[in-house]
């Protein structure tokens, strides 16, 4: 009786080997041919890890850094892989302007790296063919000078808010010393609620707010993600995995943030006629019919125009603002303050811009006298090519062209890498210096066309640019009338990045803030 016990078990134990063996050999058969993808068209790259690609390179120095190298060793067009995924990186300002602008044509959609749930597909960043033209052609107004002018209100309450979140926190710190990261992360998302959704979350002063807890399990994504893990690891079986897994997104925060957004738009439906003048508004205003069923690749551009956006696109597209808009613009501040606190001369000529300007009255600051500061210009410019927020964007030929000697096969995922131009020595001479005099109205004309795209390029760039711009140099300038910015004895120099999710930001930003006036 044991001894057939014992030959059942060897024979299941070497069946069971004989099986995970020949699986593990497949799977690595399989990752194998697809990490010769690049090879075979003889275009080279860094060699990626078995199964892995480059993912691990991403999470131990972050894509800015890994694009920075790869350039630097392979040159311009090299091969990458998410996973199993290829994807091939361009940091070649030319052929840069000839896909995005000059052939946009047969380049206007984004590469697929994941397959998304089908809500996302309906999103402006994710759309494709006539639903992106027509959900950029109805969107592009909601971001025109006008109507960011007309959002004043919105940003003034929220940098009032600032400033006084910021005075109470000083009354409480012996040394002065803020951590100002967290404070630029709130503020953006307070603007970024009340101009996307209309909902006043305040959390400068309710870090607690349901709205804002929700919205954070939505735009956690990150590498961790088993489902965009399975989907890298996998290419070839992404409708199967979206299958099972429908979305990578926790249900219950949809639910709550779909719900919320719903009942905002309720009550403006019932308070008709309102003076609401932003993008939520906007995004209301396409509904031309009671029964708007929204965007779809079903319909031509003229029936989407009749019929508008439903109450679930206009969601959608609201998370994707909040996603895109919010911890960009907060790194983008948190990167110029640091430039500032550990550059006092350049700190000091940018006082002296603010006051001639705007007087010396403290929040004097309007949409308009943004515009006049030259300086204050530069140093966002320069501060977008030292440190980009958004490190990568690509975008998908329809069909196979060549340009510049290099093959773009129909369907491929072509990738921009913006740190990988900007840091150039070709284009940047001394890249890792921060000079705003790269960008003075004498210098300007010298720069190599396209080699600065902090916001990509062409009719697909980011579509939120002047909100950023102008809300970015408003919260500098209401935060400098108020206070004088200097490094403090926490502040890590030079600055520590951290480049989880694409996303370049400051791991934290300790300064310290000395009232100009009490
Ligand atoms: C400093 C802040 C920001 C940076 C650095 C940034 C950067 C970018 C980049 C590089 C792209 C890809 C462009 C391309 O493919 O050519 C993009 C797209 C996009 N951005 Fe921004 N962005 C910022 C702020 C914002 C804000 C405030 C919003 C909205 C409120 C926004 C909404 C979007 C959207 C919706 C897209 C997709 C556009 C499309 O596919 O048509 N961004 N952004």
């Amino acid at each position: 009786m044991y001894s057939f016990i014992a030959t059942q078990l060897v024979w299941w134990t070497g069946g069971a080997i004989t099986v995970l063996s020949m699986v593990a050999l497949a799977l690595y058969a399989f990752t194998t041919y697809k990490h010769g993808y690049f090879r075979r068209r003889g275009i080279k790259g860094p060699k990626p890890s078995p199964f892995w690609g480059h993912i691990k390179d991403l999470m131990a120095v972050g894509a800015h850094e890994f694009d920075r190298r790869s350039v630097k060793e392979f040159g311009q067009v090299y091969g990458f892989y998410f996973g199993n995924h290829p994807t091939l990186m361009v940091a070649d300002p030319d052929i840069l302007k000839e896909i995005a602008i000059k052939q946009f044509s047969n380049f206007y959609n984004r590469g697929d790296t994941v397959q998304i749930a089908k809500v996302w597909q309906n999103s402006v960043n994710n759309a494709k063919g006539i639903k992106w033209k027509y959900l950029r052609a109805i969107l592009q107004p909601a971001f025109s000078s006008g109507k960011i002018k007309g959002m004043r209100p919105i940003l003034k309450r929220c940098l009032d808010d600032m400033i006084s979140c910021l005075d109470s926190d000083l009354l409480d710190s012996k040394e002065h010393v803020v951590e100002m990261n967290d404070k630029f992360k709130r503020l953006t998302m307070d603007v970024i609620c009340s101009s996307a959704f209309g909902i006043e979350v305040n959390t400068q002063r309710n870090p607690e707010d349901q709205f804002v807890k929700h919205a954070s399990k939505i735009l956690g994504g990150s590498l961790s993600n088993k489902v965009l893990l399975l989907n890298w690891f996998f290419p070839d079986f992404q409708s199967l995995i979206m299958y099972f897994a429908k979305d990578f997104n926790d249900p219950a925060a949809m639910e709550f943030l779909g719900a919320t957004v719903r009942k905002a738009m309720e009550e403006r439906k019932k308070s008709y006629p309102h003076e609401y003048r932003d993008i939520l508004q906007l995004m209301m205003n396409t509904k031309s019919e009671d029964h708007a069923i929204g965007v779809s690749e079903e319909k031509s551009f003229e029936e989407m125009k009749k019929g508008g956006m439903s109450d679930a696109d206009i969601i959608i597209n609201g998370i994707i603002f909040l996603a895109a808009g919010h911890e960009t613009t907060a790194a983008l501040l948190g990167f110029i303050s640091y430039n500032l606190a550990t550059h006092p001369e350049v700190q000091e000529r940018l006082l002296e811009e603010i006051d001639e300007v705007t007087g010396t009255i403290e929040n004097s600051v309007t949409y308009e006298s943004i515009l006049k500061m030259e300086y204050l210009e530069m140093i966002l410019q320069e501060t977008l090519r030292l440190y980009p927020p958004a490190g990568r964007f690509n975008r998908q030929p329809a069909e196979d062209v060549t340009i510049k000697g290099v093959h773009f096969e129909k369907g491929m995922d072509i990738t921009f890498t913006t740190y990988g131009i900007h840091m150039n020595p070709i284009y940047w001479p001394e890249p890792e210096k921060f000079d705003p005099e790269r960008f003075s109205p004498a210098n300007r004309g010298n720069i190599y066309p396209y080699s600065h795209v902090p916001f990509g390029a062409g009719p697909r760039n980011c579509v939120g640019m002047k909100l950023a711009l102008a809300e970015t140099k408003m919260a500098i300038v209401r935060l400098l009338q108020s206070f004088r910015l200097e490094p403090s004895d926490k502040l890590t120099i030079p600055l520590k990045t951290n480049n989880g999710g694409g996303l370049l930001r400051p791991v934290t930003l300790w300064l310290k803030l000395v009232r100009r006036k009490e």
